[in-house]
Parts: structure tokens; C-alpha cells; sequence
């Protein structure tokens, strides 16, 4: 927690309580209490929904299944049974968690439930719960329930008060949760989940694991901010809580105030809920959709990043913007409408396009770059010694297709094995058996002992197997060495975030891009995002390292170049297994060669013998050629 974290905080909540507990002596008008009472109740759901969604990128539309969990939760127990009203809530909170975990372990441990499936189950769940609210007569019955008001300490005030200080307290704990987490490794790890999961899972990134413990507290913190919802409402009905407009709301807010920050959410709450209100005051209520929807499509346009990112790129000037224009439009009678304006304006000035950023983290062209640095230790070649992977007779197929076919494989320490193969005869198939992202359909596949049929992916990388894609996969939200220090943190000798960025400088300058450690992965070359690929699987500490093509599409500078790469990589103890389809980089690199033809295993051994082998010249160039 950063001290200005440490001391802000509290200090809002005191400020904002201070608001209710000395509401007479401010002279502070209830109308504005109850008005903060609705922006805190939208700050608990919208941090709720920014936590999962917001965080890890699975968007859902489900937030109303929680706001109805909690609204009825208090309505039936509370409202019709008489049960403590704060038992209620804990129930409230107990139930949101049992449905986060039954959605959870359904659509997280399904791959196809991801993006657009996902969000439409997540539509599906309330549409359910609804129509059960309906048909039940011990729940609603379609008659709605009134809920009266709960005994509260009468020190507190009147029951707005009372009100307006239990969503503060909620939405307190939702913004600290929220911020406690975006902190911490779970931060990092739902980042991972946003920019390429199955990347984040094969640096060894639990994702199941942080994607569950993310639902679950957006479930608890959403269905506690229902209950209280039910006091705020006081009658509650299907058509109230259930209504497409919960999900829509949270959704906006978090969009339009930056939904990858813990902040995001309350600063597109407050513009919302202001524009709604003083819409609605002016006699344009029924605009307020059409009004919200037109300003998402705006800053969706103008910064997808959202309001809170511009906000803190240039913060005195939208201070002052915003303390200017509020005070030029001081209407007495509703400083609200100058508050707005003041808001509007700053967010007008937030958006205009930022100067030209300074200049850029050199990218300098290959030839150019610095030297990288000598690996540490550089390692004499390393002897080949223990069987590290073993496959033995795996096959693998996609429906009818055969992309592997009874295919037995062994990899030494200290081995370059050269894993190449005309298109299509599974070589890429064989790097994701052996990184675990795939499963074989037959036959077995070892890594230092484990099998890795019992293991998750992220478990595989703990085992020793990193590997790099064809096509580079950064995380694109993370700088250059963030990328490496995520692999550090989640890899098989996993270290804090603050060791973990300063370890990350090792494995860039084995590969030469220590220069570019701050600069995001968008203004790299495709060389050297190739070889930021290496520097991240290297991170993770693996004994084996895949690369798949880790050459493809460079030219013949960057490939002497990232030759000398893996040679470092592979003297500092590593052993590699090279998907490539230039063999003479695959003949100056391997110590072994492997053939795959068709899906089969066509040649396995020296390198000299198998690239002068007429039936491995006849599956690369046809027997025309051959001849
Ligand atoms: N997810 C998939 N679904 C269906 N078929 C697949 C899938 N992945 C691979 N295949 C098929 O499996 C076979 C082997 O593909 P693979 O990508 O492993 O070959 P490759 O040797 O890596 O090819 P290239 O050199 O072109 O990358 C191909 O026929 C391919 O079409």
C-alpha cells in the first residue's frame, strides 16, 4: 500500500462520514445525503463488476443476479420474516458466493466459455433468477415485498443517515478490496488473463485459481450491496431488481472511468450519476439513456482507456479546468449543475489528444543495438546428461484430423533438439503437448519425472517447461520488463512484484533488451518481440525452453543475432527444443535433430546424418527434387 494510498483513504471516508455524522451542524442538505447514498451504492456495484471484469477481462452482464441475491436475501428474511437484518446480509453474501462458484466452476473450467459466451451466461443467470423469484411465492410471487426500516443506533440520526453511512462503509471496503488486489500478485495475475491467458497460465499463472477468487469477491461485495439496496428501495419486485439496466450501468461507469484501474469506477460513477440526476431535474429524464449511451460511444472513440487515465496524465490542468468553469457557472440555488459542468469540462480536457510523447524508447534497428550483456554465468557448453522430457508413442488428433501419430521423444540436459518438419506435420501441436496447453489423445508425455497428464499448465511451467509462440504474445498492457518480471513472479521459484522487476534486468540482457525494459511492447520490432518472448520464458526459470519459430519473418541480421541469443540461453544451462524451418540455423544450432513427416516420426539423430537422409530430403523438397 503506498503511503498516499494510507493516508488519502481514510481520510475521504472520514471526510465523506463526517458529511452524515455532522450533517445539522454543516447545514447539509439530506436531498444531497440521499443523492451520495445512490453514487455509493453504484460505487460497491461497479467495483464489484470492475473487479472481475474490469480486472481479468471476462465481461459479464450477471451483476443483477447479485443486486437481486441481496435485495432478497434482506427482503424475504428481514422484510417478511423479521430475521436480524445484519444476519441478512451475511446471508446475502454466503448465497452470491455459492452462485459465484457454481457459474465459476462451470464456465472457468471450460475454454469455449470465454468473451462473448461468456458474458451471454453471465445475461442468462438473472433472466433465471428472476423467473424463480416469480413462480416462488416464498420468495416474491410476482407481489414484491416491503421492507421496513431496521433499528439502528440513535446516535446515528435519521434513518438516511443510518443508510447513507452502511453503503459508505460498503463501498469502502469494496474500493480498498479492489485496491488491495489490483496491488497485489492477483492484480498482476487477472492483467495476465486480460492481455493472453493461456500465455499467463504457461508462465505459471494459476488462472482458474484468480479468476474464481476474483468472482468471488465481486459475487460477495455485489450481494452485499443488494441487501443494502432493499433498505434503500424499500419495496423490493422482480421488475426493479432484475432490470438490464443494473448490468448496463455498472458497465458504463466502468468503461467510462477506466476499468483496468481501482479508481476507474468511482470516477465514471460520479459523472453518471450526476448526469442522470440533473437530467432528471431538468425534465430529461427519459434522455438519460440516450445521453449515457451517446458520451460511452465518445470516450469508447476517444479513450477506450478511459476518463481516469487522461484524468491523472494531466491533473492540475483538469483541477483547475474543472474549479474554473464550476465557478463560472455557479447557479445559487444548485451548485450540482456547476459541479457537473466543472466535471465535464475537466473530462473534455483530460480527453483532448495528449502533446507528443517524449521521444520514445530508442527502438534501435539490429545493428545498432547495444551489446547484450554476458549471461551470468557463462556457462561452459553443457554436457548432456539426464532424460529431461520424454514422450513416448503420443498421439494427438483435432476431430478426424491426425496431427500426431504414435510420435516417441526424448530431450537430454544440455541438448539443442531441432524440431523440424514440412507445414502441417505437427510440430507446433507436439510444443503445445509438451508445454501442457495440450493434452495428447494416446500415449504419455514426462518432464523431470512429472506426468504431465496430472498437471495443469501452469503446473508444467513449475515442472521446468517454458515456451515461446510463432507469433509473439506480450502482455500488451505491461512494459517490456513487467512482461518478464510477471514470468518471475508466477515461474517455478516464484518472488515478490518489487524483486521480481529488479531480477527481470538478467533475462533481458541475456537477450539484448535491457535498453528497452520501460518501453511497451507495441513499440517493438517483431525481432525484438521475438525476443522478448525468449527473455519472458526464460524467467520462468525453465530447464526446458520451446521455442516455436522464434525466427520466422526476420531477416538475416536479427538472425545471426538471435542465434547468438540461444546459444547464450542454452550455455547458461538450459536446454532447448527449436521449432525452425531454416535449417541452416537449425543445423548450426542443434545437437540433435528430429523430423516430423505427416504427423510421424520420420528421422531422429545427428544433424549432418538426418539433413543428408534422402527420405527427410524427399518430405522437404519432393522427390523430383530428391532426384
Ligand atoms: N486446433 C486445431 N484444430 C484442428 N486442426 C488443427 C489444430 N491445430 C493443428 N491442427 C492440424 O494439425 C496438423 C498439424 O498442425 P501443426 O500446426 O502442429 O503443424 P506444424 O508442423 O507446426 O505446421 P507449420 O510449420 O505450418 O506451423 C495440421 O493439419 C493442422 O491443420
Amino acid at each position: 500500500m503506498t503511503r498516499r494510498f494510507a493516508i488519502g483513504f481514510p481520510l475521504v471516508v472520514a471526510v465523506l462520514a463526517c458529511l452524515s455524522l455532522y450533517r445539522v451542524t454543516l447545514g447539509f442538505p439530506l436531498f444531497y445525503l440521499a443523492l451520495l447514498t445512490l453514487m455509493l451504492f453504484w460505487v460497491t456495484q461497479a467495483t464489484s463488476w470492475n473487479i472481475l471484469s474490469g480486472y481479468s477481462g471476462y465481461f459479464s452482464f450477471g451483476q443483477a443476479a447479485y443486486v437481486g441475491i441481496g435485495a432478497y436475501s434482506t427482503a424475504v428474511l428481514f422484510g417478511r420474516h423479521g430475521v436480524n437484518f445484519y444476519v441478512t446480509i451475511l446471508v446475502a453474501a454466503g448465497l452470491s458466493a455459492v452462485l459465484a462458484l457454481a457459474v465459476g466452476a462451470i464456465a472457468f473450467r471450460l475454454r469455449s466459455l470465454r468473451g462473448e459466451i461468456f458474458a451471454l451466461l453471465t445475461l442468462a443467470v438473472p433472466f433465471i433468477l428472476a423467473a424463480l423469484a416469480r413462480i416462488n411465492s416464498s420468495i416474491d410471487g410476482g407481489q414484491g415485498i416491503i421492507v421496513s426500516v431496521p433499528p439502528f443506533p440513535a446516535g446515528l440520526g435519521l434513518f438516511q443517515d443510518f443508510l447513507y453511512l452502511l453503503n459508505l462503509l460498503v463501498a469502502a471496503v469494496a474500493v480498498l478490496v479492489a485496491y488491495l488486489m489490483r496491488k497485489s500478485r492477483f492484480g498482476w495475475a487477472l492483467a495476465g488473463v486480460r492481455d493472453a491467458e493461456d500465455v499467463a497460465e504457461g508462465l505459471g499463472v494459476p488462472t482458474f485459481r484468480y479468476k474464481m477468487l476474483a468472482l468471488l469477491a465481486s459475487a460477495v461485495i455485489g450481494g452485499v450491496g443488494g441487501s443494502l439496496f432493499a433498505l434503500q428501495i424499500g419495496f423490493v419486485a422482480v421488475d426493479s431488481i432484475f432490470h438490464l439496466t443494473v448490468p448496463l450501468f455498472v458497465i458504463v461507469m466502468s468503461v467510462l472511468g477506466g476499468r483496468t484501474h481501482w479508481l476507474g469506477p468511482v470516477v465514471g460513477v460520479v459523472l453518471v450519476v450526476l448526469l442522470q440526476d440533473r437530467l432528471t431535474a431538468s425534465g430529461l429524464g427519459e434522455w438519460q439513456l440516450i445521453v449515457l449511451g451517446a458520451v460511452l460511444v465518445l470516450l469508447v472513440l476517444l479513450a477506450p482507456e478511459g476518463v481516469y487515465a487522461r484524468l491523472r496524465a494531466r491533473p492540475l490542468v483538469a483541477l483547475v479546468t474543472a474549479a474554473v468553469v464550476a465557478a463560472a457557472v455557479w447557479l445559487p440555488g444548485e451548485p450540482l449543475d456547476a459541479i457537473l459542468v466543472g466535471l465535464l469540462a475537466a473530462t473534455a480536457v483530460a480527453l483532448l489528444p495528449l502533446r507528443a510523447a517524449p521521444p520514445a524508447p530508442v527502438v534501435a534497428e539490429p545493428a545498432e543495438q547495444a551489446a547484450p550483456a554476458p549471461v551470468a554465468p557463462p556457462a561452459e557448453p553443457v554436457g548432456v546428461g539426464e532424460v529431461l522430457v520424454e514422450c513416448r508413442n503420443v498421439a494427438r488428433y483435432f476431430g478426424g484430423v491426425r496431427a500426431l501419430e504414435d510420435v516417441s521423444l526424448t530431450v537430454r540436459e544440455g541438448e539443442i533438439v531441432g524440431l523440424v518438419g514440412p507445414n502441417g506435420s505437427g510440430k507446433t501441436t507436439l510444443v503445445g503437448l509438451l508445454s501442457g496447453s495440450l493434452r495428447p489423445t494416446r500415449g504419455s508425455i514426462h518432464v523431470a519425472g512429472n506426468d504431465l497428464a496430472k498437471l495443469p499448465p501452469h503446473r508444467v511451467a513449475h515442472a521446468g517447461v517454458a515456451r515461446t509462440y510463432q507469433i509473439p504474445r506480450p502482455f500488451t498492457s505491461m512494459t517490456v520488463r513487467d512482461n518478464v518480471a510477471m514470468a518471475i513472479m508466477f515461474g517455478r521459484s516464484p518472488r515478490s512484484l518489487a524483486t521480481a522487476r529488479r531480477d527481470a534486468a538478467g533475462p533481458l540482457d541475456v537477450v539484448g533488451l535491457g535498453h528497452l525494459a520501460d518501453a511497451y511492447p507495441d513499440k517493438l520490432n517483431l525481432h525484438q518481440r521475438q525476443l522478448l518472448e525468449i527473455a519472458r520464458a526464460l524467467a520462468a526459470d525453465p530447464k526446458v525452453l520451446l521455442l516455436d519459430e522464434a525466427l520466422a519473418g526476420l531477416n538475416p541480421a536479427e538472425i545471426d543475432n538471435a542465434v547468438e541469443v540461444i546459444r547464450r540461453v542454452h550455455r547458461s544451462g538450459v536446454s532447448i527444443v527449436i521449432v525452425e524451418h531454416l535449417l541452416r540455423v537449425v543445423n548450426q544450432l542443434a545437437t540433435r535433430i528430429v523430423v516430423l513427416d505427416r504427423g510421424t516420426r520420420l528421422a531422429d539423430g545427428d544433424p549432418r546424418e538426418v539433413l543428408t537422409d534422402p527420405a527427410v530430403v524427399r518430405a522437404y523438397l519432393g522427390k523430383r527434387a530428391h532426384a
